[in-house]
């Protein structure tokens, strides 16, 4: 039954755990595909904001906003409406082994003694998450947990295990943008293809369900880049060889591939605003790169992309110093002095309306238009033009690119389109370092004698096509001690269970791991494992839905078989 005030939360509660109670993708896309359609009949206000909750998420990817409730405020909020102390939450949510379970179990007990609760609906429960995002400056925690407290306390306890996942971003009911998608396609009856291509360019579920209902494929089609708004950015895969990726091509533009971080860099009016690969908005990080974009780009509203480095005597310094300034909330000013950034351009995807069609070798010209280089500061990427005959430009500039301590080269098929968010092959890279792995840990082992307060060794994972995490790897070398303890520190609130020395973790931190061999293993979640895994660094810059995949590992077993 609704209340006057619209769909109960406890409609969508339903769907939860219906999605969680099976593993087959075309199911939990047809409990989602109903529940859309049903929200589009009877309240399709709410069609965006489902959209987004199906997901976990309060806001799109690219939004500014954020809840920033850390597990211990929502445990204390927790604490408070169950009459129980914090520390008894804590316990609670390590035998449970996650806080949503351990807040359903809690409340249960309590409203075994409770008569009366004002229904929650799901508009309520939005606009209150919306809330705390809003609170900030003086008092704010204490605002916050009065704000969750008050949904707890008319929560039933499945509606507080889902409202704590939520809170938390961490929903656990194996649903990935990928089901998603295909639910908005199933519900309003459009072509996956459209839909896909919708939130390509919008990076908004919630905007794309709801044109999708209003309008259908003409509306879809109509949506498209909007400078202020991230697109994810089109991806590399690796090149089997300079000459064999050349001919393949025909020709190909070749560029120095830089280490440093992915920017897409937006001017919307006024406006200028930057963000990473996982779309974050780190404009106020880098204050320096706003004023080189101002000085040496028009004054018009664009989306180039680029790479930010960090030189030191004209030579590019290790990729962890840029983590040092993207992550930096204070002390801006000083750093940058002390970590000097430096940008390349090498793509621009709106100038006078969408480019994302436009061939890349015209693209080049445009983006060449558009710049002034700032010697020092800011440039195009280096360039060259290779063709079979003379592979040796390509050949050359992978030598000078390594000689000038860059990474290797791309190289780009001057006929293609920009593909968001596609690892296609019209842009490949060449490194000189062997390929590694972009692995989540999900757990770990304490370390003996020394390192007894230290996680040693990692449990990693990569992610199958439903977005489920499966097990591949213990990783336990490549770190100093410095970094094994900024790990453990990042590790240590993350921890939902602990049995002798080893533990299970949220799944949130990302390693790339270098190792000698894939090897088939039936010890392992995934069906492999990684003979002699080294931890290289770890990548702040991508999210979890970025990490490498079961079928990637797959794929790269296969090649060397097949050598
Ligand atoms: N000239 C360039 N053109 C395009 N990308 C470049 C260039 N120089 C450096 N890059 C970087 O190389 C990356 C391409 O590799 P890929 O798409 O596989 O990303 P990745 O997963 O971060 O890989 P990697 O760890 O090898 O950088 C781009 O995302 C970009 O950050």
């Amino acid at each position: 039954m609704n209340s006057k005030d619209g769909m109960r939360y406890m409609e969508l509660v339903d769907v939860y755990e219906k999605l969680d109670s099976t593993t087959k993708r075309l199911e939990k896309t047809t409990i989602l595909a109903d529940f859309f359609r049903k929200i589009g009949g009877e309240d399709p206000e709410l069609l965006p904001v489902v959209t987004l909750l199906s997901l976990g998420r309060v806001f799109p990817t690219w939004s500014e906003e954020e809840l920033g409730i850390a597990s211990k405020l929502l445990m204390n909020a927790m604490a408070l409406v169950a009459g129980v102390r914090p520390e008894d939450v804590e316990d609670m949510m390590r035998d449970a082994g996650d806080i949503g379970t351990a807040a359903e179990l809690l409340l249960g007990k309590k409203k075994q003694a409770t008569f009366f609760t004002v229904p929650l609906t799901i508009q309520k429960v939005h606009s209150n998450l919306m809330k705390i995002a809003d609170i900030s400056g003086n008092r704010s925690q204490y605002k916050k947990m009065e704000i969750l407290r008050e949904l707890f306390s008319s929560a039933s306890p499945e509606e507080a295990k889902y409202i704590t996942r939520t809170v938390l971003e961490e929903l656990r009911v194996g649903v990935g943008e990928g089901t998603i998608k295909d639910a908005i396609a199933e519900a309003f009856s459009v072509e996956k293809g459209v839909v896909e291509r919708a939130h390509m360019l919008t990076n908004d579920l919630g905007l794309v369900s709801e044109v999708a209902k209003e309008e259908g494929v003409e509306g879809l089609k109509k949506l498209s880049l909007k400078p202020g708004k991230p697109v994810k950015p089109m991806l590399a895969q690796l090149s089997p060889g300079i000459r064999e990726s050349v001919e393949e091509m025909g020709w190909a533009l070749c560029e120095t591939k830089y280490d440093g971080i992915r920017v897409q860099i937006h001017r919307s009016g006024d406006e200028v605003n930057i963000f990473t690969r996982r779309l974050e908005n780190i404009s106020n990080a880098v204050p320096e790169i706003i004023e080189y974009i101002e000085e040496a780009l028009p004054h018009e509203d664009f989306i180039v992309e680029g790479e930010i480095i960090v030189t030191k005597d004209g030579k590019p310094i290790s990729f962890q110093y840029i983590l040092q300034r993207v992550r930096r909330k204070y002390e801006i000013e000083k750093m940058r002095e002390q970590v000097p950034l430096k940008l390349y351009l090498f793509d621009v995807l709106y100038y006078h309306g969408p480019q994302i069609d436009t061939p890349f070798e015209d693209r080049r010209k445009i983006l060449e238009s558009m710049v002034d280089v700032m010697e020092d500061k800011l440039q195009l990427s280096n360039q060259v033009k290779a063709t079979p005959e003379d592979i040796w430009r390509a050949e050359d500039l992978f030598t000078e690119s390594l000689k000038g301590g860059h990474e290797g080269i791309m190289i780009k098929d001057p006929h293609a389109p920009y593909m968001p968010g596609i690892r296609g092959k019209k842009m490949l890279k060449r490194k000189a370092e062997p390929e590694t792995l972009d692995l989540v840990v999900v757990g770990g082992t304490y370390g003996k004698g020394k390192r007894a307060h230290f996680i040693g060794s990692y449990l990693l994972a990569v992610q199958d096509e439903n977005n489920e995490l499966k097990t591949i790897a213990h990783a336990a070398t490549g770190l100093d001690d410095q970094m094994l303890l900024e790990l453990s520190e990042m590790v240590e609130p993350l921890i939902t269970k602990k049995t002798g020395r080893r533990v299970e973790i949220v799944p949130s931190i990302i390693l790339e791991i270098a190792y000698s061999e894939i090897v088939k293993s039936p010890e392992y979640e995934s069906g492999y494992s990684l003979r002699f895994p080294v931890v290289k660094r770890v990548r702040e810059d991508i999210s979890i839905e970025d990490i490498d995949t079961v079928e990637r590992v797959e794929s790269m077993f296969k090649d060397v078989q097949t050598l």
